[in-house]
């Protein structure tokens, strides 16, 4: 049976093929390229297309005995949210619909969803526990929230079993240095430090040091891409073997502030990485730490990279190596 994982050309989704391929899984890839790379795609089955795309939908499953669904494909970027909500309920939550009326209709009963630390918004406590106050304060956090509760009801109405991983800040690469993150125009923190590294920027814009946080940047806990790889084999191995919904948090449960990044950056680099201070950027939590107590007591997963340095170091590795991401 097949596993079809949607956005799988993208940064967490390409990570996540390697880990489940290793794993002797057969894989399919949906996706339709508008982030994602199909040079990060080195094998299994790909096709190119939308998952509002009914017609491609219908002939994914039924060329396939779809098994699960790991479901990456979405839009992600919690600036561009607030600026442009209603992007993100078409391809967030209407992607989602769409994909999971296709799963009822084929009889696919499991899903592993991307969710995000960003449906916490403020957290009421630090570390943040999956049963905390979920209060978003960006519209990509409430289409993933969104997600996650049209998940219950359907566990609910049809028996379609799902968990769902909130994901804290992805980073780093893979350590064969093959694939990596490659977003144009890119927006996460740590690939613009290391552009910088490159000299293909001239600084970093700094959003706001006026959070009430040890040197007041805000302070996020950066996850490796494999470690989030693995939670997501993890995720389907419980769903094979218990049959039941769930949700987990998947973090280091260790807080970095902006410029604590900068500085290990300059370490791992020896580059100086000029920094200027500019406005806080909208939709931002000031901090965002977690608790994966739940998953590594239920899933068993224990993440191999802890370490900031080493984290940055891999994404330096590909960054260095492939200047230009993926385009040649
Ligand atoms: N990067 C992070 O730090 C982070 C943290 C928490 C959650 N997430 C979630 O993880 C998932 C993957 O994130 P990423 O950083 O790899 O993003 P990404 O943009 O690199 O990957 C998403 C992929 O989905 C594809 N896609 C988007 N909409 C599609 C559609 N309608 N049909 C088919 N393909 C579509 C894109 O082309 C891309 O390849 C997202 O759902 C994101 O919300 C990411
Ligand atoms: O040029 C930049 C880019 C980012 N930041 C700051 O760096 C931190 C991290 O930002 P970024 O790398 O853009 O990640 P987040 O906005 O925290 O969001 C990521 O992490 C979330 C989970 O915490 C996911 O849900 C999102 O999809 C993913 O993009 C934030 O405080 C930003 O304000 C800057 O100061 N300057």
């Amino acid at each position: 049976m097949a596993i079809l994982v949607t956005g799988g050309a993208g940064y967490i989704g390409s990570h996540t093929v390697v880990e489940f391929l290793a794993k002797g899984e057969e894989v399919i890839v949906l996706d339709n390229l508008q982030k994602g790379h199909r040079e990060a795609v080195k094998s299994g089955m790909f096709y190119e297309g939308d998952i509002r795309d009914d017609q491609l939908l219908t002939k994914v499953f039924s060329e396939h005995n779809v098994e699960a669904v790991i479901h990456f494909a979405a839009d992600s970027l919690v600036g561009e949210s607030v600026e442009n909500p209603l992007k993100y309920y078409d391809n967030n939550v209407i992607t989602a619909q769409n994909l999971l009326a296709g799963m009822v209709k084929h009889g696919v009963k499991n899903i592993v969803f991307s969710s995000t630390a960003a449906t916490y918004g403020e957290p009421e406590s630090i570390p943040i526990r999956e049963t905390d106050r979920k209060e978003p304060t960006n519209p990509y956090g409430e289409t993933k929230l969104a997600i996650e509760k049209m998940l219950k009801w359907c566990d609910h109405a049809y028996g379609l079993k799902h968990v769902a991983l909130r994901y804290f800040n992805a980073a780093g690469a893979h350590i064969d240095g093959q694939i990596g993150e490659d977003h144009q125009p890119e927006s996460h923190l740590i690939p613009i430090i290391l552009q910088v590294a490159l000299g293909q920027r001239e600084q970093l814009a700094v959003f706001g040091d006026d959070y009430p946080t040890v040197d007041g940047t805000c302070v996020r806990d950066y996850i490796h891409v494999t470690d989030l790889a693995n939670a997501h084999w993890l995720a389907l191995q419980k769903l094979r073997s218990t049959g039941e919904s769930a949700v987990y948090n998947l973090g280091n449960g260790e807080g970095f502030s902006v410029k604590q990044v900068v500085e290990k950056a300059r370490e791992v680099t020896g580059h100086p990485i000029p920094v200027k201070i500019a406005p806080r950027r909208a939709g931002d939590p000031a901090v965002l730490i977690a608790s994966s107590e739940r998953a590594q007591r239920e899933l068993g997963w224990k993440p191999q990279y802890n370490g900031l340095g080493q984290i940055i170091q891999t994404a330096w590795n590909w960054h260095s190596n492939h200047p230009k991401g993926y385009a040649k």
